[in-house]
C-alpha cells in the first residue's frame, strides 16, 4: 500500500480530478488529498472534492486518506488520517477512527522519540530532500535519515517524503524506505503514466 503514495491538493497541479484518475490508472497505491495553502478550498467545495477524490480512488480500489483535517475525513468516510506533529494528537481522535489507516509526520529522531506511535501503521519522515510544495517542511535530512530512521525502528512502515523523483527513489528504497511518498514529481509531470511506471519498476 505505501509503494507509491501520491499526495495532492487542488493547488498543486492544474486538474486534480484528471491528474488523480491518470495517476491511479498508472498504478500509485495510496492518494493523500492534502488541501492547505493558498487558493485551497474550504467548507462545502472542500467536502465536495474530497467525495469526488474518494470515489476515484475507490473506483480503483486505492485507498484514500485525508491530510490533517480530521473532520473531513469522518465526513466522508475516508480509509485513513495523515497528522503532523503540530497537528491533533492522534490520542484524541482515535476513538473516532477504529480501524482506519493512520500516518504521523516524523522529521527527525527527536520528533520520533516523543511521539505515540500506539495506532500508528506508518511513519511519513522527511523532509529527505528540499522541497517546494510544503513552505514551513524541516531541514533536509538527507538519505542518511531514511537510514538511521530504519535502524532506530525495524518495524514500523517508513514512507519516504520531500524532494522525491523517480531518479532519486531507488537510494532511498535501498536505505530502508518501504515505500515513497511524493507531490510534485506526479502533480506536475507532463507524463504521469511513465513517471509512475518508472517508481513502480524499482520495486520489480
Ligand atoms: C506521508 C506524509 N508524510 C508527511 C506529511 C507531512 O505532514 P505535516 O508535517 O503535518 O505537514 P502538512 O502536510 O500537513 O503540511 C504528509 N502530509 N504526508
Ligand atoms: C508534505 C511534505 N512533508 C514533508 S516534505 C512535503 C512536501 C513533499 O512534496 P514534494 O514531493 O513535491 O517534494
Ligand atoms: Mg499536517
Amino acid at each position: 500500500m505505501l509503494q507509491l503514495y501520491f499526495i495532492c491538493g487542488t493547488n498543486n497541479t492544474r486538474d486534480i480530478e484528471k491528474v488523480l484518475e491518470e495517476a491511479l490508472k498508472a498504478g500509485i497505491t495510496l492518494f493523500q488529498f492534502r488541501e492547505k495553502g493558498q487558493g485551497a478550498l474550504t467548507g462545502e467545495d472542500k467536502k465536495q472534492m474530497a467525495f469526488k477524490l474518494k470515489a476515484l480512488c475507490t473506483e480503483y480500489g486505492v485507498p484514500f486518506i485525508v491530510n490533517d483535517d480530521w473532520q473531513l475525513a469522518l465526513d466522508v468516510d475516508a480509509d485513513g488520517i495523515h497528522l503532523g506533529q503540530d497537528d491533533d494528537k492522534i490520542a484524541d481522535i482515535i476513538e473516532k477512527f477504529p480501524d482506519k489507516i493512520i500516518g504521523l509526520s516524523v522529521s527527525n529522531f527527536e520528533e520520533y522519540d516523543q511521539s505515540d506511535l500506539t495506532h500508528v501503521d506508518y511513519i511519513g519522515v522527511g523532509p529527505v530532500y528540499e522541497t517546494s510544495s510544503k513552505s514551513d517542511a524541516k531541514r533536509p535530512g538527507g538519505i542518511e535519515l531514511i537510514r538511521k530512521m530504519r535502524l532506530y525502528d525495524e518495524q514500523i512502515p517508513i514512507v519516504a517524503i520531500g524532494g522525491i523523483t523517480n531518479r532519486n527513489c531507488e537510494m532511498i528504497l535501498k536505505a530502508g524506505a518501504d515505500g515513497i511518498s511524493t507531490i510534485s514529481s506526479i502533480a506536475a509531470s507532463s507524463n504521469i503514466e511513465q513517471d509512475v511506471k518508472n517508481y513502480l519498476d524499482y520495486y520489480k
